[in-house]
């Protein structure tokens, strides 16, 4: 019997939440099955990310894979080589629009693309590109971490320091995970707007 030509099926997968929910590491285990597997993997992060290591996707307890550090989605997509099986993608939040583009044509290739990033910033508002990421993905995985105040399960990240800038790096000395009842989102005094 004549079958369906033989074409691969690309997608793409959004892991999202707060910080501390276990984005990265949930990356990290995708991209190590994957490798188990002997797919192809290459990994990207923002170049802006250097909190850890500018080489490596880290996790907040340290597990960390090689990743290649990039400006902008157009140079993931220069980077990536044609025999490449699965893009990975961390702190995706940070990457221009072009990343949804970016994304939308690797799996049209046949790629499996799986992108890592919070969906709210510091005031609960979403956090772009992530919405438009999270629109044209196969699958979302929505992942919570464990409310500083109250132990219930966060999706909001709490910034504990006065700027008022969207893009802020930084970890724990700087945010907190919580959930929407303990969240305050005008914690940081006014005269720092
Ligand atoms: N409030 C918290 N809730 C859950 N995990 C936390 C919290 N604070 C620190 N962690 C640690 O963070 C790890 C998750 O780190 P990571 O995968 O880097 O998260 P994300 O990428 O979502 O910020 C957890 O395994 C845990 O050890
Ligand atoms: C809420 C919020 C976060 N950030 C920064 C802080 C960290 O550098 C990353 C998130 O890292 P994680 O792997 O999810 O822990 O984003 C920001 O710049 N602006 C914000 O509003
Ligand atoms: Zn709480």
């Amino acid at each position: 019997m004549r079958g369906v030509p033989a074409r691969p099926t690309g997608s793409v997968e959004v892991i999202t939440g707060s910080m501390f929910s276990g984005k990265t590491e949930e990356l990290i285990r995708r991209i190590k099955r994957a490798i188990l597997a002997r797919q192809r993997v290459q990994a990207f992060k923002p170049r802006i990310d250097d909190r850890y290591d500018a080489h490596r996707i880290v996790s907040h307890e340290a597990v960390s894979v090689e990743a290649v550090a990039v400006g902008t989605s157009a140079s993931i997509e220069e980077r990536v080589l044609d025999e490449t099986d699965v893009v990975a993608i961390d702190e995706a939040q940070f990457f221009d629009r072009g990343i949804v583009e970016v994304c939308d044509k690797l799996a049209n290739r046949g790629l499996r693309v799986i992108a890592a990033g919070l969906d709210q910033d510091y005031l609960g508002r979403p956090f772009p590109p992530m919405p438009e990421l999270m629109a044209i993905a196969e699958e979302v995985t929505k992942v919570h971490a464990v409310c500083a105040v109250c132990g219930g399960p966060a999706s909001r990240s709490q910034r504990l320091i006065p700027q008022a800038t969207t893009v802020l790096v930084g970890g724990a000395e700087s945010y907190e995970a919580r959930c929407r009842g303990c969240f305050e989102p005008r914690d940081v005094p006014r005269t720092e707007f």
